[in-house]
């Protein structure tokens, strides 16, 4: 029997305040512990996309769901339920980099601490410790005391990495993770992502503009264009031909 969906959109569509078409027309069905790559031209609605998945927009009509919950309606504790199972990659790293790894991952907690001990940085034992073996398994364990900008930028997208494993989550949102990277750093990030997905059963989505990073790391590819789903085939399926399809011009 098909496993119960992870996250999952009902005839979902997004229009912003200024009338630009975000979002037309989603159904779309995500399996837990898959690895979806979403593919496009820059504007084809990929952020908007991943971005009501967490409630960081919401539809204009139609419902997401993830892990059997709507989330549209969501607020207050149970919207930071939501959020705590999914954790967010961002392409600019959204570290706080004047202070140290250890606190940056250690902020993956936050929502579970009053903000006064955050602040104070008033973790408990057992949170340093999982901070630890967060870094560990993004191999930067012997960073833990520096600052984050004293990092590399795929250094940095790793230690958010690890913050996001703070919070346990059932799914991980990268949107254009590897944007601002080299080719060796995108691999190292792109396999951590890989890797958590592969161990710990991570449901992972992310934004990519390469498509060759696609066909490498992919269980499935969907392609977006104008606010539109146009495409969406298991990796085995895939061919370059219908992916350049979705990148050529409007
Ligand atoms: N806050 C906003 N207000 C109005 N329009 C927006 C807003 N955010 C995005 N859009 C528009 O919605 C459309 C989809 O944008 P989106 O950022 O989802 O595309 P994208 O595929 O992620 O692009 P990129 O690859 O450049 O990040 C675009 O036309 C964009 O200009």
């Amino acid at each position: 029997m098909d496993a119960k969906p992870i996250i999952e959109f009902k005839d979902v569509n997004k229009i912003y305040d200024n009338g630009t078409v975000g979002l037309k027309d989603i159904n779309l069905t995500v399996k837990p512990g898959e690895f979806l790559v979403v593919v496009g031209l820059s504007g084809a609605g990929k952020s908007t996309l991943m971005r009501t998945i967490n409630k960081m927009h919401n539809p204009s009509s139609g419902k997401v769901l993830v892990d059997g919950v709507e989330v549209t309606n969501l607020k207050g504790r149970s919207l930071r339920e939501l959020r705590r199972k999914i954790g967010m990659i961002f392409q600019n790293f959204n570290l706080v980099k004047r202070t140290s790894v250890e606190h940056n991952v250690l902020s993956g907690k936050i929502s579970y601490y009053p903000t006064w001990k955050s602040i104070l940085n008033l973790y408990s034992k057992a949170d340093k410790q999982q901070a630890a073996v967060a870094l560990d398994r993004v191999n930067l364990l012997e960073k833990i005391y520096m600052r984050a900008d004293e990092l590399s930028g795929g250094q940095q997208q790793r230690v958010a990495i690890a913050r996001t494993l703070m919070q346990d989550p059932k799914i991980i949102l990268a949107d254009e993770p590897i944007a601002s990277l080299d080719p060796l750093t995108t691999q190292a990030v792109m396999n951590d992502l890989k890797r958590l997905n592969e161990e710990d059963g991570i449901t992972v989505v992310v934004n990519l503009h390469s498509v060759p990073l696609a066909l490498q790391y992919a269980d499935r590819i969907i392609g977006m264009r104008g606010g539109q789903l146009v495409y969406d085939q298991p990796i085995d399926q895939v061919t370059e031909d219908a992916l350049s399809a979705i990148y050529q011009p409007i």
